[in-house]
């Protein structure tokens, strides 16, 4: 049917990016533009998972090592930061949301400090440079690694915190929680979030990305997270999915990034989210997670997503233009998209319909 929406027309469409972890989002450009300054490290080869590849969890966290092993000064966080929002304005992402660990690194004497004020500077000078051209609203969120200590998790939370202030609540705008969801008991980092909570920080909790983490995922769920990451074993429990539904707690879904790291199996239209939306039209919002290491796009996963549930094209603009109630910007900037999204519609569609 000529109506569906294709990957050509999901490239054209105007959408919203919530689920980007920066390190993990870096194009094969940005990589390689770096790794020529440097001596070469042939480990960096193994950072892309390739179309038809697919990788056990461990595996790919062993990648996000690699990449911190290049990503070492507060002068290169600038850089791929910048980077990065370009090529997501490129594939016409209007509002993203970035998320990223602030890390220390000794060799540099970059803190976790210098780290968010790179991302935060990035943004900036973003958006000074590209006024006219390309408009794209960027947010951070900084993130909690569930591998670290919970004394980390604090740290990160304090200048979560601070740097919320200091930009009047407009650029630092939640926390995220995220990490290899083998390494210890997400539990423990409840008090952390909590108090992000009480700094009026919004939360996007990653849960149930693996299996067997029902008990783990129950008491995440007390939090009643703003977003919830992947959920992906959300839905074979009743006593959990049933907070979910009731609470609409809007799903992240990253298809490309299960299907990779062999979570869910490779039938798109066996994934999750199909029987989310379908069966409950519970909120699902379509994101990349790691667009470089899972070799995706936001357009790429649209086409799939869309394609996995038959929408048409205006279907799949209204799914797009549905993630504006789901950002955690303030409701002039959620005015301001649904205008974009209003625009794009009278000049792009209104004559298909
Ligand atoms: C595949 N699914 C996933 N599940 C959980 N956490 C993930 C993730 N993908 C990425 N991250 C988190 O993001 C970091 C990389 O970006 P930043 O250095 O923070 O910018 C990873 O180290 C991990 O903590
Ligand atoms: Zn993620």
């Amino acid at each position: 049917m000529a109506d569906l929406a294709d990957l050509k027309f999901c490239q054209e469409l105007p959408k919203i990016e919530l689920h980007a972890h920066l390190n993990g989002s870096l194009s094969d450009e940005t990589l390689n533009k770096l790794l020529r300054r440097g001596p070469t490290n042939n480990s960096y080869a193994s950072t892309i998972i390739g179309k038809g590849e697919r990788r056990t969890m461990q595996e790919g966290f062993e990648m996000f090592r690699i990449l911190h092993e290049i990503v070492v000064s507060p002068e290169i966080v600038v850089e791929v930061t910048k980077d990065v929002i370009t090529d997501f304005a490129l594939d016409q992402v209007k509002y993203l949301e970035l998320r990223s660990t602030p890390r220390n690194v000794l060799s540099s004497g970059m803190t976790k400090r210098s780290y968010m004020e790179a991302v935060l500077t990035a943004i900036q000078r973003y958006r000074e440079e590209n006024e006219d051209r390309c408009r794209i609203d960027v947010r951070y969120l900084p993130s909690i690694d569930r591998s670290k200590s919970v004394e980390e998790a604090h740290e990160t939370v304090k200048l979560a915190e601070e740097f919320s202030l200091s930009t009047n609540g407009n650029l630092v705008v939640g926390v995220d929680f995220s990490g290899n969801p083998h390494a210890n008991d997400g539990a423990d980092y409840i008090p952390p979030m909590m108090q992000a909570r009480r700094a009026n920080l919004h939360l996007a909790v990653h849960m149930a990305e693996v299996e067997g983490k029902k008990e783990e995922t129950k008491k995440l769920l007390e939090l009643l997270p703003d977003r919830i990451g992947h959920g992906t074993f959300i839905s074979n429990e009743p006593g959990v999915r049933d907070v979910v539904l009731k609470k609409r707690i809007p799903l992240e879904v990253c298809v490309t990034s299960n299907i990779k790291t062999c979570t869910v199996p490779e039938d798109h239209t066996k994934h999750h989210f199909t029987w989310w939306r379908q069966e409950h039209q519970h909120p699902c919002i379509v994101g990349t997670d790691d667009k470089g290491i899972f070799a995706t796009s936001l357009s790429n996963e649209y086409s799939i997503a869309a394609g996995a549930l038959g929408l048409s094209r205006r279907e799949t603009f209204n799914w797009s233009k549905e993630a504006i109630d789901h950002v955690f910007a303030d409701i002039d900037t959620k005015s301001r998209l649904r205008q974009t999204w209003d625009d794009y519609w009278k000049s792009n569609l209104e004559v298909d319909t």
